[in-house]
């Protein structure tokens, strides 16, 4: 690596920018973390090791690659922008444990990767400062893929974070907040004001850890209806759950139906979707599961 690990990391940043001729694309949320402290908290909510293997998603110009090189076995970093990749190989390019991979972290084949890069690790973790356009799908994949992660610390909007782990009856609870919660534990460890990035967000932004669940909060058989019904519950959230999960889910179904199988489920129909919990979800689900497949 070129002698950049003595400089602050605010002037790495901008001398790398300089040296390499580089504009920041606001369409792929380069914004660039300058702030030792914030770098340190992330690498310790991670918990790594020498035994851990760790994903970056979107590196940029390495700022975190280079803390994560220094705590944990192996780093693999994906990256979309490919002016980036021959910067990134070119200031990793004396440590074999750091892999770059040019790519986009929705499409990459992640378990190519940790098959090829991350097989001898003990534990498995997901590290980015992620760009927040693609929160919510990277989130998704990340969970519903099921990697055998030990846990997952990004950069996040703060409203998104607020989101993560939202109680049921909020106004930030969405099915956001109920996919995340099922598969792991969701905390904030961090807030992180918009100063701190070259070029500064519109935005607030929080650290967020997901600590990954041995098995889901609550028991599903069917987890395709399960994610189905949070989505139907949330797309209308003024709507009471009987007239939103009627018109998004289950259109064909006769209403009064609809209303019997929520009693059923102990569930008061007049309720909006956005005050149950994941039980009251399962329990719904299994109910109409074998409704559902008795009509068939
Ligand atoms: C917020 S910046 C973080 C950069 C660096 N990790 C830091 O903390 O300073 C997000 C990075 O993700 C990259 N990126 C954007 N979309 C991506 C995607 N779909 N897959 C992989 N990288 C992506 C951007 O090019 C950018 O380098």
């Amino acid at each position: 690596m070129q002698s950049m690990n003595h400089k602050p990391i605010s002037a790495r940043t901008r001398e790398l920018l300089n040296t390499y001729g580089l504009t920041l694309k606001k369409s792929l949320g380069q914004n660039f973390l300058t702030d030792s402290h914030v770098l340190d908290k992330i690498i310790r909510a991670a918990g790594l090791s020498q035994e851990s293997g760790v994903i970056e998603i979107g590196p940029g110009i390495g700022a975190l690659t280079e803390r994560l090189a220094g705590h944990a076995g192996k780093v693999v970093a994906v990256e979309l922008d490919g002016r980036l990749v021959p910067v990134l190989k070119d200031l990793f390019q004396n440590h074999p444990h750091v892999e770059i991979i040019h790519g986009d972290a929705l499409e990459v084949d992640l378990e190519a990767i940790i098959r090829e890069h991350l097989q001898d690790a003990e534990t498995l973790h997901v590290v980015a400062n992620l760009p927040y356009y693609v929160t919510s799908p990277i989130l998704v994949r990340l969970l519903t893929e099921r990697y055998p992660l030990t846990n997952i610390v990004i950069m996040i909007q703060k409203e998104v974070a607020d989101r993560l782990a939202a109680k049921p009856g909020t106004k930030d609870y969405s099915s956001l907040s109920v996919l995340v919660q099922y598969f792991a534990e969701a905390e904030e460890v961090a807030r992180v004001p918009s100063h701190v990035f070259v070029p500064r967000p519109q935005v607030d932004s929080a650290v967020a850890r997901l600590t990954l669940r041995s098995r889901p909060a609550v028991d599903v058989k069917n987890e395709e209806l399960f994610f189905k019904v949070v989505r139907a519950a949330f797309a209308q959230r003024r709507k009471t759950l009987l007239n939103t999960l009627h018109a998004n889910l289950l259109p064909k179904v006769d209403k009064a139906q609809v209303e019997e199988w929520l009693k059923e489920a102990g569930i008061d129909p007049k309720r909006r979707g956005e005050t149950l919990d994941l039980q009251e979800f399962a329990t719904f689900v299994q109910v109409i599961d074998q409704k559902l497949t008795a009509l068939l």
